[in-house]
């Protein structure tokens, strides 16, 4: 692009008379800036107040795509900040930076900024429900003497940095000054966006599965200017699927945007997942496994494949990293690192390794053993016991109450050499040639049996007498249930994908629900009787990632402690508390009080049903009537999950499907 000295906008997208799969879409009334400068923030929040009001995912796309094309041919350098920046994120996952900034803190710097008042802003917030919107009228009705300098890109990201590495005594009122000098410079629904950013609720419906696309289509069409004249719309089109689907899944095996996006930008229409490979010490997205409702369906999905079944321990999933340093690292199943809360595991890891496994990347199960009493396998409840490893709960050799034992089940990576396209049982090769023998009680194997491709199928009745047996005994262990697992054909290890080549059958397919849900309290109303002064029942909710919106599920008012509720009271209070359901509340239930998503609990039911009231999956299963589920209690608090990792609407559907199923199923014994 040649230096321009004129302010220019984004480039006009090719005129091509041929039709185009996506459609050359019209600039947002973008902010001006020159070629070659640092892109301003305007430029970012005017594409999102475009697509706060968008629920499609390719008019967000086409939105995003055309956003990233103006910073591609005028900014390049300010794409990669401006991806993070849409995604809400200020670092890869793993390295656990956080902005650790509450709505107090947002609110203080909104009073010096803006010349108001915390009543105010508090009585906005009732009328509002989010901060970003509060802030955004506070800031257009605020008299300016002198325009503000223009935000940049760039300057936002690196303020979200540098509030992130704050610590230390006046750390909040660095980072509260920090905020406030942001807040200065903001223009036109800059505020609102930026306010949304620090709370990390941007709530533009762009998550990584649209803005990774959305950047890969912008390149295509950027380094390839004539791609619109190129074949058929279907050709284009097709191109430009295959580009997306190889962004998102190079993220997968390699979630860090500091590697992807420079890597897709230089590569342009011709990167390939091929060019990146997993690196030990940055975490893969973990393979899930798909419900079942016991081994019968488990038998007709797996019908003429071999396949393997394995205990399902219920403990932490742990994915654990040798690195080219020799040093061992572990991350939880979301990514996060959790090295410090297992010193314990390093020893066993290293011990239990041959010197032949120089690095490696494997799946496993940490679960909590008692060892002095023979051997039993503990809840996942007495493994939450142990402190949480972070430095202000230091987990030590000496202070370690829960001994663990690692089960493990799958590697992904060995010796420099990526294994996700290898079947199962080479795989498992693999990990068995980088290990010494079991050692009971610290290093196993997940206990498993086989059924070859001949014996795999629903009228032999060996194999169903062999798989139930198994199952029996898992239970007896401690187990929660068994997974199945396809061995050679279609067995590759897919990262993120709840595939069909994995299989959960839990012993609560015969009690109720397959599975729990995880799900978030969002309202609740006043308790009675016994329960008068607490809150009792609660709503709860699940989460459209599609829409960004949590849908509700059911009441809840069974399974909770005294000193739960009493804990719950204190807890949703001050800024937790709502006075009006906020727009991405789908429900026609109208608790006394709305909650701000917060927690993620475990619940369970007796079965799901259609319902006129609750609107989880609405339209995936009925039109009109979302799904709920009859008599469902509390399990527990899900500490590893934030409310936007809760089961989703499609989990819901699916899962509501699964029990037809199943019904069909009993019907045609
Ligand atoms: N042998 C095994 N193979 C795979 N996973 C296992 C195994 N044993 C235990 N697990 C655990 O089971 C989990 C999956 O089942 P479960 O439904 O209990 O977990 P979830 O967190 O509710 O769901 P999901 O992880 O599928 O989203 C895995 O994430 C892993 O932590």
């Amino acid at each position: 692009m040649s230096p321009s000295s004129t302010p220019t906008t984004a480039p006009a997208p090719s005129s091509s008379s041929s039709p185009s799969p996506v459609p050359p879409p019209m600039p947002p009334p973008s902010a001006c800036w020159r070629d070659g400068q640092p892109a301003p923030y305007l430029h970012i929040a005017r594409t999102f107040n475009l697509l706060e009001g968008e629920k499609g995912r390719i008019k967000a796309t086409s939105l995003l795509c055309n956003m990233f094309r103006s910073l591609l041919a005028l900014s390049p350098a300010d794409v990669l900040p401006a991806v993070y920046l849409c995604t809400n994120k200020i670092a890869a996952d793993h390295e656990n930076k956080e902005l650790n900034i509450g709505g107090s803190l947002v609110t203080a710097a909104l009073e010096e900024a803006c010349g108001t008042n915390r009543l105010k802003i508090r009585e906005m917030f009732n009328k509002f429900g989010d901060l970003g919107d509060v802030a955004q009228e506070c800031r257009q009705t605020q008299r300016l003497l002198a325009p503000p300098t223009p935000l940049l890109i760039k300057d936002v990201f690196s303020a979200l940095q540098k509030i992130s590495v704050q610590t230390g005594s006046r750390s909040t009122s660095r980072k509260k000054g920090i905020i406030v000098h942001l807040m200065r410079s903001c223009r036109e629904k800059e505020m609102k966006f930026l306010v949304r950013t620090l709370v990390r609720n941007l709530r533009i419906g762009a998550m990584l599965r649209t803005v990774l696309p959305a950047l890969a289509h912008a390149v295509a069409m950027n380094s390839c200017p004539t791609l619109h004249q190129e074949g058929t719309a279907e050709n284009i089109k097709e191109k430009l699927q295959v580009l997306s689907m190889a962004v998102v899944e190079a993220y997968n095996i390699l979630p860090n945007l500091d590697l992807i996006v420079p890597s897709l930008m230089n590569q342009g229409i011709d990167f390939s997942v091929s060019s990146l490979s997993m690196v030990p010490g940055i975490p893969i997205k973990p393979m899930l496994a798909k419900i079942t409702n016991g081994i019968p369906q488990a038998l007709k999905l797996f019908e003429n494949k071999a396949f393997t079944c394995e205990y399902k321990y219920d403990g932490q999933r742990a994915q654990i990293h040798k690195l080219v340093d020799g040093s061992i690292r572990v991350f939880s199943r979301n990514g996060d690192e959790s090295t410090s809360r297992f010193p314990d595991l390093i020893d066993i890891i290293k011990e239990s390794s041959k010197p032949v496994a120089s690095t490696f990347i494997m799946d496993a199960e940490i679960v909590g053993i008692d060892r002095k009493n023979g051997y039993r396998i503990m809840s996942f409840q007495e493994l939450s016991s142990r402190g949480r490893g972070g430095k202000d709960t230091l987990v030590t050799s000496e202070s370690i109450k829960v001994d663990i034992c690692i089960f493990v089940f799958d590697i992904m990576f060995a010796n420099g050499e990526q294994l996700l396209g290898f079947p199962l049982r080479l795989r498992r090769k693999y990990l068995k040639d980088l290990f010494y023998d079991e050692k009971p009680g610290y290093f196993e194997y997940a206990k498993e049996t086989t059924v070859e491709a001949d014996d795999a199928c629903l009228t032999c009745e060996a194999t169903l007498t062999k798989i139930n047996a198994f199952l029996e005994d898992a239970l007896r262990s401690s187990c929660e249930g068994i997974m199945v697992k396809t061995l050679d054909v279609d067995a590759g290890y897919s990262p993120s994908k709840r595939s069909d080549k994995w299989l959960k059958v839990k012993r609560d397919y015969v009690e109720g629900l397959n599975d729990t849900l995880d799900l978030v309290p969002i309202g609740a109303w006043h308790g009675n009787g016994r329960k008068a002064g607490w809150y009792s029942p609660f709503l709860m909710a699940c989460f459209n990632p599609e829409t960004e919106e949590y849908q509700s599920v059911c009441r809840v008012m069974s399974g909770f402690s005294d000193s739960f509720y009493i804990e719950m009271k204190q807890f949703f209070s001050g800024d937790k508390v709502l006075s009006k359901k906020p727009p991405y509340y789908q429900t026609r239930e109208a608790p006394d009080m709305w909650f701000c998503p917060q927690v993620v609990w475990e619940i369970r039911g007796a079965d799901f049903t259609v319902s006129p009231v609750h609107h989880a999956a609405i339209g995936l299963v009925h039109p009109s009537r979302g799904i709920s589920i009859r008599f469902p209690r509390f399990i527990s608090c899900v500490s590893d999950r934030s409310p936007e990792e809760c089961s989703t609407a499609a989990d819901i559907g699916e899962m509501f499907h699964s029990q037809t199923r199943k019904m069909d199923i009993t019907a045609g014994d």
